[in-house]
């Protein structure tokens, strides 16, 4: 039975992962700030599985010793970490100069420096251990720049690079590495998410439907089982991932176009 610990794990995406490992028997930690919904993430896993194993710990993973001191409590009782998932994230979307200078380091300090920081508290031991996982959520925002989303696909798109210079370094060492590029996906973020979506995103985000997020972490859990590196979601965002660099001069000409007719609006 592993350890797993899920950052972001009180809600969506991650608390959809953290109630498959549950089922399975693993022990889960729960990694977010509101208290209260970390305790209802739990509550909510013990109903279904009374004798889980599940722990919750309050920390905003930008800060990076705050982020250690939680593994660490997690460990002392569960053990060594064997899988981590970094899910914790948030999206703010706005024109460029619109956003603040804030808003748009805010997410960039939860989405990628979060996410960083939580594998630097579990990967030199993983590495000693000659053992481990860990998944970064990044999102279809990161394989392409989406309107609106100058601060949240900068975030996603680095989380690509690090996973990708990570991975030749954890190789060696016996330690996976792996990013997923969720599409929409039917969240309490993303339901919040729809009402400050500009419409001239949409031209983009609304080529793929919105997934559930039990489909969406039953992916990123047979990915992590298997050791697959880059995880995508059906075959627009497959095609985009493998193929992106190749089609994007003329898939933006087609995008421009079509953004071009909502801007005259
Ligand atoms: N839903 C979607 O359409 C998609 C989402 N993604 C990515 O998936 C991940 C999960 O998103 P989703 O499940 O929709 O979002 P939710 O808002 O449902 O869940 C986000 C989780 O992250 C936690 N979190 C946010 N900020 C911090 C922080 N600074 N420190 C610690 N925990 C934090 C939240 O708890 P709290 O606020 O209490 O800290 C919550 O548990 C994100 O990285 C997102 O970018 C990718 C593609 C699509
Ligand atoms: C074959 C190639 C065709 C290409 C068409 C382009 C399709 C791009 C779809 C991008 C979807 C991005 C969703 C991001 C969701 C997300 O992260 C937010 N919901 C944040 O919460």
């Amino acid at each position: 039975m592993a350890h797993v610990i899920v950052t972001g794990g009180s809600s969506g995406i991650g608390l959809a992962v953290a109630r498959i490992f549950v089922a399975r028997g693993d022990r889960v930690s729960l990694l977010a700030r509101t208290p209260a919904l970390l305790q209802s993430a739990r509550d909510g896993l013990l109903a279904v599985h009374p004798n889980a194993q599940v722990c919750v710990e309050s920390v905003d993973v930008s800060r990076e010793t705050a982020v250690v001191d939680a593994v660490d409590r997690c460990e002392a009782r569960f053990g060594a970490c064997d899988i981590l998932v970094a899910s914790a994230g948030i999206v703010q979307p706005g024109l460029f100069e619109a956003i603040s200078a804030e808003a748009f380091n805010r997410q960039i300090e939860t989405n990628l420096t979060g996410s960083v920081n939580a594998a630097r508290a579990v990967y030199a031991a993983m590495k000693t251990r000659r053992s481990g996982r860990i998944m970064l959520v990044s999102s279809g925002a990161g394989l392409i720049g989406i309107y609106g989303y100058s601060a949240y696909s900068a975030s996603k798109f680095a989380l690509h690079g690090f996973a990708e210079a990570l991975r030749s370094e954890a190789q060696p060492h016996g330690v996976k590495i792996s990013v997923c590029f969720p599409p929409d996906t039917e969240t309490p973020q993303f339901a919040r998410e729809l009402d400050e979506r500009p419409l001239e995103a949409a031209v983009v985000m609304g080529r793929v439907a919105p997934w559930s997020a039990d489909v969406v972490a039953s992916r990123i859990v047979r990915a992590i089982d298997r050791g697959i590196f880059e995880v995508f979601f059906g075959p627009t965002l497959y095609g985009l991932g493998r193929f992106g660099s190749l089609i994007k001069p003329l898939l933006n000409w087609w995008l421009d176009r079509a953004i071009g007719r909502i801007t005259r609006r």
